[in-house]
């Protein structure tokens, strides 16, 4: 009995007699007990970087089971495996009786409980938050949430649940990412590192509460633990010391450390790393009851079964494919959002997602939308007579300041220095040689031709403010000699072009810049930052391991992303209204046919928006790839938007967008899962 007393001797276990320590009894009893993991001659490759190598692991009900061996021999891909997160390349691997991530499983799924190396928390929610979406995931009651969350907030010293993740600091972050896992006491615990960033005291309460669990016969939990604290493994029933992706070998701890006369693990490890080294270590020694040899060289997996050896009890309760229990349904759906809090609507919601494309649109039309105004012409006005002036009180005083009276020289070098736009000329002779124009007979000479002209030099660099400014010198021009006309009492209307401007057929010829600009800046806005915003969220996902625990908790990916784009589609509507509410009502755009097509048809954009974030965050892992991607496929996709290389009428677009939603989510979902 008290086996662990005798080798750390004022250590833990003295601290703690009446605590749930290793006895013989329970030491022995894992000898008996059924395999919870069992994996053999497991092989697993990234491209050429070979990371797990014939791996053989056996892990019995109700034990502590530590991995450990140095960073970056294979210990999360292992975890991994099990969990079915990753398929291996060869061998077998058993989880609670089951292939994980077969058909139908029970892993991933409720029966495990994951926590990943990374902290995967939705930052954005509370604590209490993050532990009720989960609960919802596993279908547990709000009353026993409640009285989860409250042990374990508790139990683990995390502050007030009502904080917000993003308020913690690492460790507890990390001990959030704990209670997640335990909080559905599920029957299979894995554990990347869960005391990392712990201090001591808590350290040793954690594995009280670890050995607790482990010690109840009825739902008897299993664990699988990796840890930098070598030491701390001690306290594990079973340890596995893993180096380049083999287990070295598979003991109790203490066993062990008596085996090779050591005084602590790291020492039987680096023993165990120098035997390893000299070839001289022998095979890990396999469970007599152990799967047949014959079957674990079958291509058929559903033929694997235990061999139960002559009068022993059969020790496992592996069957795959018999008498096993049906595996709990995987499918459950709750929102990466769960219950957000006041805090976070105004954080995240109103002032990100809805702020930003009311910023944009209410920018856009006081900024860009309208012509533009306060552009300076350099005016030399040389007419000795009255009708320069009074040519140049018929310009648009918004869009002209005056510059007046240094030559033409100084103006064109004005324009030079980009100090105007432009240079108007109107030489000496203009009021009398425009009246000799207006009222002379037939033979008018160049030179009165010339002299009558109003000469301008633009700065053409801006095609748009070039329009503009030509446009509000004609008008202003029409404008005077049409009254100049009436003057010498002749048709007014002499002064227009002979081309006469009928109604349009569509639009209208004086359109603002604003009506013409706003239509495209509205479908570009839904478009982009749904595009931005469904991208990011998934990669975001992805990267910091939400999408893996998720996953892990039973959710497939099509699941998870049907949350996204639910969540997404709300916000495109709010965003859509916003946009539209602000472009009709305040800034008058005109809407001249029926609302509801313009409502459908940034509906689609925001929807094919998504879609495509969807897409682009099933391809890229990162952030950085996501946003290059999003950046680059913007010119390509303003391009070829509304190519409809078949026939183009306007309906068509309509369908050909819808079309294009669909199949993009329809690729996303496909990418997503092939790359899960
Ligand atoms: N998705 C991946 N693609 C390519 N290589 C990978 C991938 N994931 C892990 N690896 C590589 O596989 C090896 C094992 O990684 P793994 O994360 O399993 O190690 P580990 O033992 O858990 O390390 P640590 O203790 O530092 O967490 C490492 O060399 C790692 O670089």
């Amino acid at each position: 009995m008290a086996a662990r007393v005798d080798l750390d001797s004022g250590s833990l276990a003295e601290r703690r007699p009446s605590g749930p320590r290793r006895s013989l009894a329970r030491l022995n009893r894992f000898r008996q007990e059924p395999a919870v993991v069992w994996g053999r001659q497991i092989t697993k490759s990234y491209g050429k970087l070979q990371v797990l190598n014939s791996l053989n692991i056996n892990v019995p009900r109700g034990c502590i089971y530590g991995l450990l061996g140095p960073s970056g021999c294979g210990k999360t891909t292992l975890l991994r495996s099990v969990l079915g997160r990753l398929q291996v390349d060869s061998g077998h691997v058993v989880v609670l009786g089951d292939k994980p991530g077969a058909h139908g499983h029970k892993v991933p799924g409720s029966m495990v409980g994951y926590m990943p190396q990374e902290t995967a928390l939705f930052v954005d929610l509370t604590i209490a938050e993050t532990l009720q979406y989960y609960g919802r995931l596993h279908k547990m009651t709000s009353q026993l949430i409640q009285t989860r969350s409250d042990f374990l907030v508790e139990f683990l010293s995390l502050p007030d649940k009502h904080r917000l993740v993003s308020q913690l600091s690492g460790g507890q972050m990390r001990r959030v990412s704990f209670c997640v896992a335990l909080l559905h006491e599920p029957e299979l615990l894995i554990l990347d590192e869960p005391t990392v960033g712990v201090d001591p005291l808590l350290r040793e309460r954690i594995w009280d509460h670890l050995i607790n669990i482990t010690s109840h016969t009825g739902n008897q939990t299993t664990i699988i633990l990796t840890t930098h604290y070598i030491e701390e493994a001690k306290q594990a029933d079973k340890v596995g010391f893993m180096r380049y992706g083999r287990i070295l070998a598979e003991e109790e701890p203490l066993k062990a450390i008596e085996r090779f006369n050591m005084t602590s693990l790291e020492n039987v490890f680096l023993r165990l790393c120098e035997e390893d080294c000299e070839g001289t270590l022998p095979e890990p020694r396999l469970p007599r009851n152990e799967y047949s040899k014959t079957s674990l060289n079958t291509e058929d997996e559903d033929n694997v079964k235990p061999v139960i050896d002559d009068d022993d009890e059969p020790l496992l309760d592996v069957t795959m494919g018999g008498d096993l229990e049906p595996p709990l349904p995987a499918h459950r759906f709750a929102f990466p959002i769960g219950l957000p809090s006041a805090n976070n609507i105004f954080a995240q919601f109103l002032l990100f997602q809805f702020m930003l494309p009311l910023v944009e649109i209410v920018l856009f039309c006081l900024c860009i939308g309208n012509d533009p105004f306060g552009l300076h012409l350099s005016i030399v006005n040389e007419d000795t007579g009255p009708l320069g002036a009074a040519f140049l009180s018929h310009l648009d005083n918004h869009s002209i300041d005056n510059y007046t009276g240094r030559g033409c020289a100084e103006a064109y070098h004005s324009v030079k220095q980009g100090e105007s736009w432009g240079v108007i000329h109107i030489s000496e002779n203009f009021s009398t040689d425009l009246q000799i124009r207006f009222l002379g007979g037939m033979n008018i000479s160049d030179s009165v031709i010339n002299g009558s002209s109003v000469k301008i030099q633009m700065d053409s660099t801006n095609e748009q403010i070039a329009i503009v400014l030509i446009k509000k010198i004609t008008d202003g021009f029409e404008a005077f000699a049409g009254e100049t006309l009436k003057a010498f009492g002749k048709n007014p209307k002499l002064a227009s072009l002979p081309i006469l401007m009928e109604k349009s057929v569509y639009g209208n010829q004086d359109a603002t810049f604003t009506e013409f600009m706003a239509p495209g800046v509205m479908i570009s806005v839904t478009f982009f930052l749904a595009t931005g915003l469904t991208t990011l969220v998934f990669v975001m996902d992805k990267k910091m391991g939400l999408l893996d625990r998720c996953l892990a908790s039973g959710m497939v990916s099509f699941e998870i992303m049907l949350a996204h784009m639910v969540t997404q589609m709300l916000i495109v509507v709010v965003q859509v209204a916003v946009l539209l509410s602000v472009a009709l009502l305040i800034f008058k755009v005109p809407c001249l046919g029926p609302l509801i097509w313009v409502i459908l048809l940034l509906l689609i954009q925001g929807f094919l928006g998504m879609a495509l974030g969807v897409l682009y965050s099933a391809i890229c892992s990162d952030e950085n790839s996501a946003i290059q991607l999003a950046l680059g496929s913007y010119f390509p996709l303003l391009l070829i938007s509304g190519l409809d290389i078949t026939y183009y009428m306007v309906w068509r677009g309509y369908l050909v967008s819808s079309g294009w939603c669909v199949f993009i989510v329809i690729l996303g979902g496909v990418i997503l899962k092939v790359r899960e």
